[in-house]
């Protein structure tokens, strides 16, 4: 044989082992150089890990595993499951550079699939659980959805005026209330009276609502402000991280006879449908071109002008906003009742304020400016319940690395608003329910721009951030002015006060304060009602 030949058929045969050990070379050299910078975050593995996950959102728990793994693992914390990726942000510099960072946010900000965006919102329709991806028009529906929340969100001459007449109503039906039940307090005859703290909102929210969205004022018989109330219900049970995984696991189970699921999906989409033929068909039945009335009407007025604007994206604007904006304010005005009966100090603080600037006339979205302590003790209630503890869940389009790590795509992304507002290093002395936390020496509101502030996102930021945040403070910040103006909220007599403890509130997307009686009582020296 020749030599040629000779050095062929030794190359021939020692070739699969001459690129078998440069691969696992390259390989090494890949890991030492290239993987070390694409390190995936710390965060809890084992077998028990999807078992506590699954534990946790059985329980309505997730946010409090994640507390515990953010006080464990850091600022970011990664569960790799076989169910998927979940990524825990905790803290507000990462969640800024995740969520606003120009060089990922276009890969951070879809949503994860989920059973409500598919089954009510008409097949991802909508703004809240769909993304660009699975709802080419999300951009333009966004605005849209921001530009109609603005107009009647604040500062606007119509949202005041709607929310003063909703008060005035209110503060009517609690004064009938306490000439009606008027008792024995402290051993004093006195006009005071227990009232369902989540009736009394939740009602005077839906029939606002309901005239801010159709443009109308509610005569009795209108179904509207009831059928607000009960989507709302129906969304925040489905949307629930338990029912929500089920169902999304196993949709079938919407149509099994006898279930739950069953029961609670039919239910929600006869209200949805309700709801919508009331506003929606009645409201584009009335609306008259160049006069829009409420929401709707300015939803149909952009109709006209833009052609990809389609019934169902009305639809689902309306149901976004109603949903949204019930579920949150709810929880939060139940929330800031129920700590000024805690915290009486922090009650009479608002009251001498609204005394000294507001005095006996109704309280205006003007007096925002002049009443700092109002403004800080809704903050302060806004962070001690952090009742959106896990934001809206986002997910990564693509692999992404932040801070030195990769997190693969498809991972869940969880804003831990819930830590952020607990964790010691951002928030002195967290536990404490201390308004003046957000005012600064001379007793003005810190701006946005202060370190604490920065720190404080409980509305999300970036894209995705909650364009209903101005919407619900000024609407938090009429109920508690007018209330606290002429009442005086106090524990109630014949039941236990509902303790501020973490299982006061019932799992959920948004925490759900369990029922609560205060009692109210009018205040000594009673302002004018306007
Ligand atoms: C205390 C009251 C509220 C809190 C704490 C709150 C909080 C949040 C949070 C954390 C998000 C998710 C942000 C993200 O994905 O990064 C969100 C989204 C949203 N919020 Fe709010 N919200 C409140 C009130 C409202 C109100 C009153 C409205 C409507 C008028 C509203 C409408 C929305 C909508 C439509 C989204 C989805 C935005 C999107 O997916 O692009 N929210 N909110």
């Amino acid at each position: 044989m020749a030599l040629t030949d000779q050095i062929g058929c030794l190359l021939g045969s020692a070739l699969p082992w001459l690129l078998a050990v440069t691969g696992v070379l390259l390989y090494l050299l890949h890991k030492i150089f290239v993987l070390p910078k694409k390190t995936v975050p710390p965060g809890p593995s084992g077998v028990r890990l999807l078992f506590d996950i699954l534990k946790a959102v059985k329980g309505g728990t997730l946010h409090l595993l994640g507390e515990k793994w953010a006080r464990q693992y850091g600022e970011i914390v990664m569960c790799r499951t076989i169910i998927g990726n979940f990524c825990f942000l905790n803290s507000a510099r990462l969640v800024r550079q995740v969520f606003t960072d120009k060089e990922i946010e276009l890969v951070t900000n879809d949503r994860p699939k989920t059973f409500t965006a598919t089954c009510v919102m008409y097949n991802s329709k909508d703004v809240s659980f769909s993304d660009t991806v699975t709802n080419p028009n999300w951009l333009k529906m966004r605005k849209l959805l921001h530009s109609t929340i603005k107009f009647y969100g604040s500062g606007v001459e119509k949202f005041e005026n709607v929310m003063q007449t909703e008060l005035c109503r209110l503060t009517k039906m609690l004064e009938t209330k306490l000439k009606t039940n008027g008792g024995m307090h402290h051993g004093q005859l006195e006009e005071y009276c227990e009232v369902e703290l989540e009736k009394m909102i939740s009602t005077s929210i839906q029939r606002a609502l309901a005239i801010l969205i159709t443009g109308e004022e509610q005569n009795p018989d209108s179904k509207v402000p009831q059928l607000i109330g009960d989507f709302s219900l129906c969304v925040q049970r489905v949307l629930s991280p338990t029912i929500e995984s089920v169902l999304l696991t196993l949709p079938f189970l919407r149509f099994f006879p006898g279930t739950y699921y069953k029961e609670l999906c039919e239910n929600t989409l006869k209200c949805r449908d309700m709801l919508i033929e009331e506003v929606v068909t009645k409201g584009k039945a009335k609306h008259v071109p160049g006069e829009p009335k409420g929401m709707i009407g300015s939803l149909l007025e952009a109709q006209m002008s833009n052609d990809w604007l389609k019934d169902d994206h009305i639809r689902t604007l309306i149901l976004n906003i109603i949903a949204a904006a019930f579920i949150t304010s709810n929880e939060l005005l139940k929330s800031i009742f129920l700590y000024m009966v805690h915290y009486p100090q922090v009650m009479k603080k608002i009251q001498q304020e609204i005394d000294s600037t507001v005095e006996h006339r109704a309280p205006s979205l003007d007096d925002r400016r002049s009443c700092p302590f109002t403004e800080a003790a809704i903050l302060e209630v806004i962070r001690i319940t952090s009742n959106v503890p896990l934001g809206v869940w986002h997910e990564t389009r693509e692999d992404i690395v932040t801070d030195g790590y990769c997190i693969p795509r498809g991972t869940v992304l969880f804003e831990n608003i819930w830590w952020m507002n607990r964790d010691p290093a951002a928030f002195e002395n967290p536990e404490v329910f201390r308004p003046e936390r957000f005012l600064d020496d001379e007793g003005q509101l810190l701006p946005p721009t202060h370190p604490t502030r920065w720190r404080f996102l409980p509305f999300g930021i970036g894209k995705r951030s909650c364009p209903g945040e101005s919407f619900a403070r000024s609407r938090a910040f009429l109920y508690v002015t007018t209330l606290l103006q002429q009442f005086e909220f106090l524990p109630p007599v014949n039941h236990d006060l509902l303790p501020l403890r973490l299982d006061s509130w019932a799992e959920g997307i948004v925490l759900e304060l369990k029922p609560c009686p205060v009692a109210i009582k009018r205040r000594s020296q009673q302002p004018e009602t306007s």
